[in-house]
């Protein structure tokens, strides 16, 4: 049993649409916390007018029926308020006015690449389905994830630790849930508060200097059982599984799972977790540098799998581009646009890693009803307690 998650929908279109299948029937949604999760990723200092007209929620059409899963496709939409401004330029069907093409292609989106791929000649065509408005269906789907992983004791949570050139100091502990009560409140989602407010700080400076900007978050997990993914082949490896999910996220260019760029330069001895036993934890370590993850399998510590995002590409001083009509030089077209989304990337972030988590218990455990998984996953932590 594996876990999909298909979205539709343009940044502009009337709305967007989330297909999950392969979830268990029986599963209790909270139709508030998956808007929750909506809400918080339209948050972060830094976002721009787009976010003032959208207010995110999520409609169950499919596989739901008085708040429980049915063990059919899930099906979420979320409508684009802002259609109403875009009707004519986007409507599915012919409209008698005249639409004029866009031919200026931004450097860093999708727009060249897009158009000479797929033969067209309007970068509109492009841009409105690589924009990363279709995250807001990808974290619909994320919170149904979310819902079903909370049943087995798993959270899924993130934090920013980096904007720009300022970084969140180290913290030298493993964090735990509590550390995140709140984060939401933050501007920035920092856990520091010294750090948030430079951060803050930094993205007004830049924005001010017509800058975008980028940074680093991370996801943690918390409550996984040992063993999730596999060493047997490089598919089942959990490491690919969420390098891939997080890179997928629009203009992520990195994944660092635990601290793997640290460990990189150290010499083994500290780079690794040392193992140790007794009757009442069982196998247990006192670092966690691997984040979670030996040998492609969650190792019951809480996953930390980071995402390095790139400065976003639309400058509200553009930079050089070329006319794709009339092939002259040209400044990159100039759009309303976001300065910095590291926060909201932090929260779509939570959405593609508790896909991948949702996905490995499917595989692991299977299951048609959900009290089946719960059952199979006791069944394995009463023989993990064995020894
Ligand atoms: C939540 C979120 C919001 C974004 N907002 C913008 C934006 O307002 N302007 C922009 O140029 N890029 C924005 N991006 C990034 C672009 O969508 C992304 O750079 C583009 O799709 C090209 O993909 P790539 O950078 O992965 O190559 C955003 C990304 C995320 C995750
Ligand atoms: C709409 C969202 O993000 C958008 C992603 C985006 C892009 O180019 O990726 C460009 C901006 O959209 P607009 O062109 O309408 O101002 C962002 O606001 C969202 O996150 O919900």
């Amino acid at each position: 049993m594996t876990l999909k998650l298909v979205t539709a929908g343009e940044s502009h279109g009337p709305g967007l649409t989330c297909l999950v299948e392969g979830l268990p029937a029986g599963l209790e949604l909270d139709r508030d916390a998956i808007d929750r999760d909506m809400a918080r990723r339209q948050l972060g200092h830094g976002r721009g007018g787009r976010m003032k007209i959208e207010t995110d929620r999520a409609y169950v059409t499919a596989g739901v029926r008085h708040g429980r899963t049915l063990g059919g496709p899930i099906a979420l939409q979320v409508a684009n308020r802002d259609y109403t401004n875009w009707e004519e330029r986007m409507n599915p069907w012919p409209v008698e006015a005249t639409v004029p093409e866009v031919h200026l292609p931004r450097p860093g989106h999708a727009d060249l690449v897009g158009t000479q791929k797929y033969g067209l000649t309007d970068v509109r065509d492009i841009l409105e389905r690589a924009s990363a408005r279709e995250t807001a269906a990808r974290v619909a789907g994320g919170a149904v994830c979310k819902a079903f992983l909370r049943t087995l004791g798993v959270e899924v949570v993130s934090h920013v630790v980096q904007i720009g050139s300022v970084h969140a100091p180290a913290v030298d502990r493993e964090l735990t849930l509590a550390d995140f009560d709140g984060i939401d409140d933050d501007p920035v989602r920092c856990l520091d508060g010294d750090a948030s407010r430079e951060m803050v700080q930094h993205i007004n400076v830049q924005r001010k200097a017509n800058e975008s900007i980028g940074g680093v978050f991370e996801v943690v997990a918390f409550g996984l059982v040992p063993g999730l993914g596999s060493h047997v082949s490089w598919e089942e490896r959990l490491d690919g599984r969420l390098a891939g999910a997080i890179c997928s996220i629009q203009a992520v260019k990195g994944c660092a799972i635990g601290d793997a760029w640290d460990v990189a330069g150290r010499p083994g001895s500290q780079a690794h977790d040392e193992i140790f036993y007794d009757a009442e934890r069982g196998y247990h370590r006192s670092t966690n540098h691997s984040g979670g993850l030996e040998g492609g399998m969650t190792t019951g510590d809480p996953l930390h799998a980071r995402g390095a995002m790139k400065p976003l590409p639309t400058l509200t001083k553009p930079l050089q581009s070329v006319d794709i009509d009339s092939k002259e030089p040209a400044q990159a077209l100039r759009e309303r646009t976001d300065s910095c989304t590291v926060p909201a990337a932090g929260v779509v972030g939570e959405a593609m890693v508790a896909l991948v988590l949702a996905d490995a218990y499917r595989r692991k455990f299977g299951g048609d009803h959900v009290d089946d998984v719960r059952a199979a996953v006791d069944a394995y932590r009463a023989r993990l307690r064995q020894g």
